[in-house]
């Protein structure tokens, strides 16, 4: 069977559980994408390339209300495509080289064959003019491949991560076939009208192609690339969550009553403040948790009755960068509660670990500021889970101007995670602010957030691809 809509992205949306005795299930994974293109694949049928995030050759994973379209890979490719191309090279390239990338030709060569194969899967999941929508950095080869083979399609491809500049993005010995690839897409999305005009620049100046130069807009004035015999539209579309479902469920008495106990559990501290990230070099976990260090040794905040909750999810364990960041971390952590904390009372929590979705609403819900401080992060849907979680208006955001979301959340308390005094100036303000203060910030990030959600993003490409 073939769909009219088919997404393609290095995950699939499925999570595979093994019982005791053996028996898998696959449940749909919650949030995100998924959650975005729902109402799609609701109204007509849909399917979905992508890999399991195993090398189990023997996964079959199913799911209502979904066709599932599984790209095995073998160890060895998610250790040259995966770990190795995907990030070790894009992923540091596309984040202001916060490490240093690899450029290594036999990661390359295997970006390209597995490129190949999820575009080969695409194809062969595609109606006659389907849409296909292409995600993310790990396959930004497959909109060419895929055009090659199916010129019938419309194809879309959205960038989650930032795209660099010129001066960075040159680097890369394999530009020209990274740009060329893109260019297969009719429409290329951003979530920042920036990452666009990079892109524009890019096109213009290292394949010499017609690439317009005047602004790209927010959902509107969209950048053109003029190929031979087709055009290229290039766009920014910020992506969002489920707002109102965010919110709904956080707004439950049990989330209510767990928040209440958390605060309990930790010693009912005067300010308690929380990070929830995946454990990666571009979230400046290891910036909040010096700042934290700092402000405790000067005594602008207590030690005594200050608690910060760093909730980490593991991630890319594999790759060096990764693990030393976590190294760092870790040590700066103990420090700290060695150096500032009690037998009973340590100042600094940390758990590696995915927490459950109920538990986690209730920390968004218990704190009274949420310390969001990457080096570079496309987005940042964190941040938006805790606005959307806050309808008493209590909390505080403070936040990187680094982030894609800083762009429409000005209202936060904005810091320069480079600058020790903006950081430190920043997390104090979020705490000391009086009552009033706070609340009207929180009163215009909701506004942003609660009006401007996943489904908008979704259904604004998905427009403009068809128009
Ligand atoms: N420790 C954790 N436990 C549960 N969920 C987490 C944890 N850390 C991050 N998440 C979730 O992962 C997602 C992270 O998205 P985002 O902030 O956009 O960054 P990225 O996609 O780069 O990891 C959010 O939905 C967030 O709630
Ligand atoms: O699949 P993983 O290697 O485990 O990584 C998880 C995802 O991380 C990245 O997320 C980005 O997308 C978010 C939503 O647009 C955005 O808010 C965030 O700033 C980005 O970092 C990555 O782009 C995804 O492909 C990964 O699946």
């Amino acid at each position: 069977m073939t769909a009219d809509f088919v997404v393609v992205a290095n995950r699939l949306p499925v999570n595979k559980q093994t019982a005791a005795d053996g028996t898998v299930t696959w449940t749909r994974a919650p949030g995100g994408l998924v959650t975005a293109l729902a109402p799609v694949f609701d109204s007509q049928p849909g399917a979905w390339v992508g890999w399991t995030g195993s090398t189990d050759a023997d996964d079959r994973p199913h799911v209502d209300g979904i066709d599932i379209h599984a790209v095995p890979l073998s160890a060895a490719e998610v250790e040259d495509y995966y770990e190795g191309f995907s990030n070790s090279t894009l992923w540091p390239l596309y984040h202001d080289v916060l490490v240093k990338p690899e450029y290594r030709a036999d990661w390359w060569d295997v970006y390209v064959e597995v490129n190949r194969r999820f575009a080969a899967a695409a194809a062969a999941a595609a109606s006659p003019g389907a849409t296909v929508w292409v995600q993310d950095y790990q396959l930004q080869l497959v909109p060419a491949m895929l055009r090659q083979d199916r010129p019938d399609l419309k194809i879309g491809f959205f960038l989650h991560i930032p795209f660099p500049p010129y001066e960075l993005f040159s680097q890369l010995p394999w530009r020209r076939e990274i740009l060329e690839g893109l260019l297969g897409a009719d429409l290329i999305g951003f979530h920042l009208p920036g990452g666009a005009q990079n892109f524009l620049t890019l096109a213009r100046r290292i394949l010499g192609a017609d690439a317009s130069t005047g602004p790209v807009g927010v959902r509107t004035d969209f950048g053109t690339v003029a190929l031979s015999d087709r055009t290229v539209r290039v766009g920014s579309f910020p992506i969002s969550i489920d707002s109102a479902s965010v919110a709904a469920q956080s707004s439950t008495d049990a989330v209510a009553q767990r928040a209440a106990a958390i605060r309990e559990e930790l010693g009912d501290p005067k300010t308690l403040l929380l990070g929830v990230d995946r454990l990666d070099y571009t979230k400046g976990i290891d910036v909040r948790v010096q700042a934290l260090q700092r402000l405790f040794a000067d005594g602008r905040l207590d030690p005594a009755d200050t608690v910060f909750v760093q909730l980490a999810s593991p991630s890319r364990e594999n790759v060096e960068s990764y693990a030393r960041l976590r190294d760092l971390v870790e040590r700066t952590v103990a420090h700290i509660n060695g150096t500032y904390g009690t037998a009973a009372a340590p100042p600094i929590r940390y758990l590696l670990q995915p927490v459950p979705r109920d538990e986690l609403l209730a920390y968004f819900v218990a704190a009274d500021a949420t310390l969001v401080t990457p080096l570079r992060d496309g987005m940042n849907l964190v941040t938006k889970e805790y606005i959307a979680c806050r309808d008493d208006l209590g909390g505080a955001l403070v936040l990187s101007e680094f982030t894609g979301a800083a762009m429409e959340l000005s209202d936060a308390y904005l810091m320069n995670p480079y600058d020790p005094v903006s950081t430190d100036a920043a997390i104090v303000a979020a705490v000391t602010d009086d009552d009033a203060e706070r609340r009207r910030r929180m009163t215009l990030l909701r506004d942003q957030v609660m009006n401007n959600d996943v489904d908008q993003w979704a259904r604004s490409f998905l427009q403009t691809l068809k128009s």
